[in-house]
């Protein structure tokens, strides 16, 4: 097959988007993956400064054989007829204005998580998506290791029977309360309200996207949404973002009766337990961390002189290079050869499945946005 080489544009200069450039550099030939070459073309920050030293520090620099440019705006990365693709690693609450300028630049989208503030943004960036014809997609990486697609596998293979509750917490000691110094100022994205700050945004989307694969995406769902979400938030006195909270989707729609119980916090650590999902005939435990885990345990029941009982086990381990971010970059570098608009594994329906979940969980539990902050509503 000819080899498709997709030019990326990256949108600030942050911790995500340096671990993304990074891994979108690792020589596809090393992971077998022959049919697509990743190429940074230009790089945007706020401070052309900044777009610089970004450069050299993901290991491209004057010296080097590729022409990357260095732009003190992102508006010049959306000009720049060397890129197909814009990658977005700003703050949440600039990922809408950010992709819709993108987009109307006729430039392809992938756009970290969470995809936008609320459900209204993202539906009229898809709308601006399917109007301009570009691919546009959250960067739910996890969702394309193959540790998630065996997980999927095995889930929907029938030898476990359904799924019947599935429980997973992504949590992350952030020292809010740190006080002399405090570790991270409240100006910082995860305590400032105005940058979308709190759990449930930035460490929501990963206990939730086991609940899509396990749960939402197995064939007995039939693809149907949430009959219940019920969600319960514990705000921080520091800037009223929210410190822990608890979400709880019911699947019963379908053939399936299945829960989802979900939680993230920002001042505490993960619980040890990772993902556990308990089906009729066993069960599914995937180790920590969630948005990159590298192994998962599946444990068969049945019956041992009449009594239930373990009558298997099988732990599966997966290695990856550097970070991993680069399966979502493959996807969509074959989306966009292939002519499309919309990836088929997280798919548009999903990421505003996923922002309908979080509205109604902060409308239950009282966490609304400084006014202005969401864009549409
Ligand atoms: N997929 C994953 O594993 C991860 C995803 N994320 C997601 O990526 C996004 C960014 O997170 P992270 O990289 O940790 O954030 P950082 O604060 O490290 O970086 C954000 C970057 O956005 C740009 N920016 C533009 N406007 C602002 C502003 N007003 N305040 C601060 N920064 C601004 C800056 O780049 P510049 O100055 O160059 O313009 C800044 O460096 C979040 O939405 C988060 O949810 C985060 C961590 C991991
Ligand atoms: O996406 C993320 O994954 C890892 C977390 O530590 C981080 O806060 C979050 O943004």
């Amino acid at each position: 097959m000819a080899n498709t080489t997709l030019r990326w544009g990256i949108i600030s200069t942050g911790g995500i988007a340096e671990a993304f450039a990074k891994d979108l550099l690792v020589d596809p030939k090393t992971r077998d993956v022959h049919d697509i070459t990743h190429k940074i073309t230009a790089v945007g920050s706020r401070s052309v400064d900044s777009a610089q030293s970004f450069i050299h520090r993901i290991g491209l620099g004057p010296s080097d054989k590729e022409d990357v440019k260095a732009y003190g705006s992102y508006a010049e990365v959306y000009a720049d007829h060397n890129v197909d693709v814009i990658y977005i690693g700003t703050p949440h609450t600039f990922h809408y204005e950010n992709a819709l300028d993108a987009i109307k630049a006729k430039k392809h989208v992938l756009c970290e998580k969470p995809v936008t503030t609320n459900a209204a943004e993202l539906r009229a960036l898809i709308a601006a998506a399917k109007e301009n014809n570009v691919f546009f997609m959250e960067a739910l990486w996890t969702r394309f290791h193959p540790l998630a697609l065996e997980f999927k596998k095995i889930s929907e293979s029938g030898a476990l029977g359904n799924p019947i509750v599935l429980h997973a917490d992504l949590s992350g000691d952030f020292d809010i309360h740190n006080d002399a110094p405090r570790d991270i100022p409240t100006s910082h994205r995860i305590l400032d309200p105005k940058l979308g700050g709190g759990a449930i945004l930035d460490l929501g989307p990963y206990p939730l996207i086991w609940a899509i694969i396990a749960l939402f995406e197995h064939p007995s769902n039939k693809l149907t949404k949430p009959t219940s979400i019920t969600g319960s938030i514990l705000k921080t006195p520091i800037t009223g973002v929210d410190a822990n909270t608890n979400f709880t989707l019911n699947f019963s729609e379908a053939d399936l009766s299945a829960q989802a119980v979900l939680s993230c916090s920002i001042n505490t650590n993960n619980t040890g337990n990772g993902v556990a999902i308990r089906y009729e005939k066993g069960s599914i435990r995937i180790a920590e961390p969630l948005y990159r885990p590298q192994s998962f345990t599946v444990t068969y029941l049945g019956k041992v002189n009449g009594k239930n009982a373990v009558v298997k086990e099988e732990k599966r381990f997966f290695e990856y290079i550097e970070r991993g971010l680069y399966f979502q970059a493959d996807e969509v570098a074959r989306c966009i050869r292939d002519g499309k608009i919309e990836s088929d594994v997280w798919t548009h329906q999903k990421s505003l499945l996923e922002m309908e979940i979080f509205d109604e969980v902060r409308r239950q539990g009282g966490y609304a946005l400084p006014p202005g902050v969401e864009k549409v509503v």
